[in-house]
C-alpha cells in the first residue's frame, strides 16, 4: 500500500418435507441468482453482478467477507421465548465474558431496543446492520419482533433490517417480513431427514401442540423448506445456518447444503457446534464435541464445491451473542448499559453517518484497484498450489495488529495471486473456566496449535518470544503493514514457489532453490548485506514491472537503499521494496527505514 490506511472510525460473523416442485425451485433459484450461482460473490471480494443483489449485500457484513472489514453490525436482544427446544442451547446461561449465540445480559422492550440502536449507531457510524436474533426465537415473539424492525425502519432509514429464525412459523409472517423491507433473513436448518432431527430437536411447539421424535423434526424440516422457498420468492435474501454437530448431521450437511441452494437460498453458513457442560444443554452435557476447525472447513470445503461452483459459503460468522454490538470479532456491548440509552431522546446523526460510509467506500475502492492492480482474486479458478496463512488484523484491510494483540486470526487460502478467507479463530473461542484466564503461556501454545495448519502468520509486529515459538512449529513469521490481500498473495505465492521447487522431482532426491537462486532468476544483485528472501508480490507482472519484489535482506556490513523498506524481519534485518506499481497507486516512502537499525544502506540491483 502506498498511503497509510485512511483513519477509520475506531474499530476497537431423504427430506422429509415435499420439497417444493423442480419448477417452483427453479423459478426461485432463479429469482435470486440462487446460492450465487450467478457468482455475485457474497463471500469473496469480487462485486456481485447483479446490481440488486449487490446493493442488498454491499455493505452487510456478514453476507459480505469484503463489508466485514468495514462494517458493523448489532443485535437487539427482544425475543426471549422459543417455540422449539435444540439439544445445543440453553439460554439461561449467561457468562458476560462469553461470546455465544443465544446469550445475553439485557432483555429489552422494542423502545428501549430503539433507543439503543440509535445511540449506538450514531457512536459506531459503521454500523450498518441491526439483527434480531435471540436470545429465543424471534418469529416466537412476533410482536415485539415485528415493532422493533418497526420503529428502527422508521427511525433510521439507512440501517439494513435482519433476523434469524428457526423457521417455525417463518411462513406465516413472510408477507409482514416483505412489507417491512427486511432484506435479510437467516433460517437455521441443521438437516432435512426426520432420523437425523430427532437426535438434535426434543420437540417442536406447532399450533398449541407438542411433537416429539421424528414427527416433531418432520414438521420443522416441512415449514423451514416452505419459509426458504416463500423468501425466494419475494427476492428476500436466505442465509440458511447449519450447526455442525460432528457423528450427528455432519455427513448429511452436503445433501442439506444442495437442498437449500435449490430452493434459492443465497448463502450457506458452517457454524461449529459450540458445547461445553457448564452451559447445561443436552449435548453439553452428553460430551457431544464440536468440530475442529479443520473438519469445519473440510465441509465447508464440500459444500462449496469445485471452485465454489455448488453453494456459496460464509466462512467468516463470529457466532454473535444476541447482544452483540460492533464489528464481527468484537464485543463493545459493555459501552452501551441500559443507562446510556434508556428513557433517554436520542438524536439519530444520519448526515454524520452518510459523511463515514463515504469515506469507508473510498477507502474500499482504493483497496479493489489495488487488488486489481495486483490480480488478486478470490474467486473463479484456484491455483492447484496454495497453502493456509494466518493474520492479525484490527480491520479496515489491513494486516494492522500485534501478533500478541490478536484475539483472533483471520485464515486465508493464500496462492499465486490469490487470497480467500476462509476461516476465523479465536485465540481463546470461548470462556474456559478460571483455570485458563490470564494464562499468557498456555494461550501462545493453544494459539500456535490453532495454527498448526498454517504455513505464516501475518502481523504488523510480533515479540521475540512468540517469533522462536512459531519458528519452533513450522509457522513462518512476517512481519508486514499492507493491505491483506497483497500480503496475503505475496506470501502465498513465494510459500508456494519454494516449496515446489524443493520438491523432489526426479525421485532422484531433493532438488533445492535457495533464496539466491530466486533472485539470480529475477537478475537482482544483492551488492551488500546478506540476501535472507525474496517475496514475489506478483510473478505475472514481473516481465512488466521490474519492480514487482520485496527483497528481504540482513544488513550485517551492508547497507539499505532501494524504493523503499520496512518488512524488517526479527535482528534488525531489512528489506529493499521495490515497489511502484504499474497503476502508481503504490510507493511505500513512507514506511522506508522503518525497519533500519544500523543507518547504512542496502543495495539491491536489478541488471
Ligand atoms: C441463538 S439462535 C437465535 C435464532 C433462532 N432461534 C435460531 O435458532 O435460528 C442464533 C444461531 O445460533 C445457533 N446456536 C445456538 N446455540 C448454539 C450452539 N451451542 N452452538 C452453535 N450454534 C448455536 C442457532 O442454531 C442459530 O443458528
Ligand atoms: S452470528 Fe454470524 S451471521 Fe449473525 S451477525 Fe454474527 S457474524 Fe453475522
Ligand atoms: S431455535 Fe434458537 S433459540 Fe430456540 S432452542 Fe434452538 S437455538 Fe435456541
Amino acid at each position: 500500500m502506498t498511503s497509510e490506511p485512511v483513519a477509520l472510525p475506531v474499530l476497537s460473523t431423504a427430506p422429509a418435507a415435499p420439497v417444493p416442485s423442480q419448477s417452483a425451485t427453479s423459478a426461485a433459484t432463479a429469482a435470486l441468482g440462487g446460492g450465487c450461482a450467478s457468482k455475485t460473490s457474497c463471500g469473496s471480494s469480487a462485486p456481485a453482478t447483479d446490481p440488486e443483489i449487490a446493493e442488498k449485500i454491499a455493505n452487510h457484513p456478514c453476507y459480505s467477507a469484503e463489508a466485514h472489514q468495514f462494517y458493523a453490525r448489532m443485535h437487539v436482544a427482544v425475543a426471549p421465548g422459543c417455540n422449539i427446544q435444540c439439544n445445543y442451547c440453553n439460554r439461561k446461561y449467561d457468562c458476560a465474558n462469553e461470546s455465544r449465540p443465544g446469550v445475553t445480559s439485557d432483555l429489552l422492550t422494542p423502545e428501549d431496543a430503539l433507543a439503543k440502536v440509535k445511540l449506538v449507531a450514531s457512536e459506531i457510524k459503521q454500523m450498518s446492520v441491526l439483527g434480531i436474533a435471540g436470545p429465543g426465537d424471534p418469529l416466537a415473539n412476533p410482536k415485539r419482533t415485528f415493532r422493533t424492525l418497526e420503529l428502527v425502519a422508521r427511525d433510521c432509514p439507512d440501517i439494513k433490517l435482519c433476523l434469524s429464525t428457526n423457521g417455525l412459523t417463518l411462513p406465516d409472517h413472510v408477507d409482514r417480513i416483505a412489507d417491512l423491507n427486511v432484506d435479510h433473513v437467516t433460517i437455521t436448518i441443521n438437516m432435512i431427514d426426520p432420523e437425523v432431527g430427532e437426535r438434535i430437536y426434543p420437540w417442536v411447539a406447532y399450533k398449541g401442540k407438542k411433537y416429539t421424535g421424528r414427527e416433531a423434526s418432520k414438521i420443522l424440516s416441512e415449514r423451514q423448506l416452505e419459509g426458504l422457498a416463500m423468501l425466494a420468492e419475494r427476492k428476500i435474501l436466505a442465509k440458511v445456518n447449519s450447526v455442525l454437530i460432528p457423528g450427528v448431521n455432519d455427513e448429511h450437511l452436503v445433501e442439506v447444503s444442495q437442498t437449500v441452494r435449490g430452493l434459492g437460498a443465497f448463502l450457506h453458513n458452517v457454524m461449529p457446534l459450540v458445547s461445553a457442560p457448564e452451559h447445561g444443554t443436552v449435548f453439553g452435557l452428553a460430551g457431544q464435541r464440536g468440530p475442529t476447525a479443520q473438519e469445519l472447513k473440510a465441509l465447508q470445503d464440500s459444500c462449496a464445491g469445485v471452485d465454489g461452483a455448488d453453494m456459496n459459503m460464509m466462512r467468516h460468522c463470529r457466532q454473535c451473542r444476541a447482544d452483540a454490538v460492533g464489528m464481527l470479532g468484537e464485543d463493545r456491548g459493555d459501552e452501551f448499559t441500559p443507562e446510556t440509552y434508556q428513557g433517554r431522546e436520542i438524536a439519530y446523526d444520519l448526515a454524520g453517518r452518510q459523511a463515514v460510509h463515504a469515506e469507508i467506500e473510498r477507502s474500499r475502492a482504493e483497496n479493489r484497484t489495488e487488488r486489481e492492480t495486483l490480480r488478486i482474486t478470490d474467486s473463479g479458478p484456484k491455483p492447484d498450489d496454495t497453502v493456509l496463512v494466518a493474520v492479525a488484523t484490527k480491520g479496515s484491510g489491513v494486516v494492522n495488529q500485534h501478533f500478541g494483540h490478536a484475539s483472533e486470526f483471520w485464515i486465508y487460502e493464500a496462492g499465486r495471486n490469490w487470497a480467500s478467507l476462509v476461516q476465523t479463530r479465536d485465540v481463546q473461542r470461548y470462556c474456559e473456566g478460571p483455570s485458563e484466564c490470564g494464562d499468557g503461556a498456555s494461550v501462545l501454545d493453544k494459539t500456535i496449535a490453532m495454527l498448526s495448519d498454517c504455513a505464516a502468520v501475518l502481523c504488523s509486529k510480533i515479540g521475540p518470544g512468540p517469533y522462536d515459538a512459531l519458528e519452533d512449529a513450522g509457522i513462518e513469521p512476517i512481519e508486514v503493514y499492507e493491505l491483506i490481500e497483497t500480503a496475503v498473495a505475496a506470501a502465498g505465492a513465494r510459500i508456494t514457489a519454494a516449496r515446489a521447487a524443493a520438491a523432489p522431482t526426479d525421485g532422484s532426491g531433493d532438488a533445492g532453490t535457495s533464496p539466491t537462486d530466486v533472485a539470480a532468476e529475477l537478475d537482482l544483485e544483492v551488492r551488500s548485506g546478506e540476501l535472507v528472501d525474496v517475496d514475489l508480490l506478483d510473478p505475472d507482472l514481473m516481465d512488466e514491472d521490474p519492480f514487482a519484489f520485496a527483497v528481504h535482506v540482513r544488513p550485517g556490513a551492508g547497507s539499505c537503499s532501494g524504493a523503499g523498506a520496512g518488512k524488517g524481519g526479527r535482528g534488525g534485518g531489512c528489506s529493499g521494496h521495490g515497489a511502484d506499481h504499474a497503476s502508481g497507486s503504490r510507493t511505500d516512502s513512507s514506511r522506508t527505514d522503518s525497519a533500519h537499525t544500523d543507518g547504512a544502506d542496502l543495495e539491491v540491483a536489478r541488471s
